[in-house]
């Protein structure tokens, strides 16, 4: 949209604060869209093994994920995006855990496995970073995870492609496509860009740094899934 260098179906201007950081990490970033994992996914021919080390892993995000939003409602200065968090903490607590919870079941993931698994790599990194700036309470800073967690997400989830019949595999493509979930990024993106430090300063810089680190974790995190 609006003459960007890149594809997705968030309206995006390319100038935009978001714009630039989303083109300047166009290799990591393209290379997560297309990855192999996602490609199974929507085809259907993911092995079970490897969803079920995926989510396992991605489970572990929950805890820090909602911290940081509650983080959002905490810290941002306008009062209707601070709404538009605490409603999507709701929405979060019931669609998304209840994903999960069947998905481990239809995997037979053993419940030891589900809540204490051990950590791979790129999910200590995502982590840690999550918390880092749940903690630090930064809006800006928050907002550069979120809207790498969720963009991202739906550039993948609204590729152009026949849907997988099976649940395990529909449910987690369906939590990232369509109009509520793109409103939701669209809502980040734009809150990104609306408190983005205004020059090209030490805050700038700090925030690029995060964002590149970022979408280079997301990249390894599926990666990581075919690695026994
Ligand atoms: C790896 C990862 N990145 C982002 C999200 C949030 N959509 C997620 N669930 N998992």
């Amino acid at each position: 949209m609006s003459g960007v260098p890149f594809t997705t179906t968030a309206d995006v201007h390319s100038e935009s604060f978001a714009g630039r950081l989303r083109a300047a990490s166009a290799e990591d970033w393209e290379a997560a869209v297309h990855h192999r994992f996602v490609e199974e996914l929507f085809a259907g021919t993911i092995s079970d093994e490897v969803l079920a080390r995926y989510l396992v892993q991605d489970y572990q995000f929950f805890d820090a994920f909602v911290a940081m939003l509650g983080a959002c409602v905490a810290t941002t200065d306008s009062r209707p995006a601070r709404l538009r968090f605490a409603q999507q903490l709701g929405m979060l607590a019931s669609d998304e855990d209840g994903y999960f919870q069947q998905a481990f079941a239809e995997l037979s993931v053993p419940q030891q496995e589900v809540e204490s698994p051990e950590l791979a790599r790129p999910t200590q990194e995502f982590v840690a970073q999550m918390w880092e700036v749940a903690q630090a309470r930064d809006y800006a800073d928050l907002l550069v995870v979120l809207v790498i967690a969720e963009w991202l997400y739906l550039d993948w989830g609204e590729l152009d492609r026949a849907l997988p019949s099976e649940e395990k595999h529909l449910g987690w493509v369906r939590l990232h496509r369509g109009d509520d979930f793109r409103a939701w990024t669209q809502f980040l993106i734009d809150e990104l860009n609306r408190v983005a430090p205004e020059q090209d300063d030490d805050a700038a810089a700090r925030l690029a740094a995060r964002w590149r680190r970022v979408v280079s974790i997301e990249r390894a995190f599926f990666d990581a899934a075919y690695q026994a």
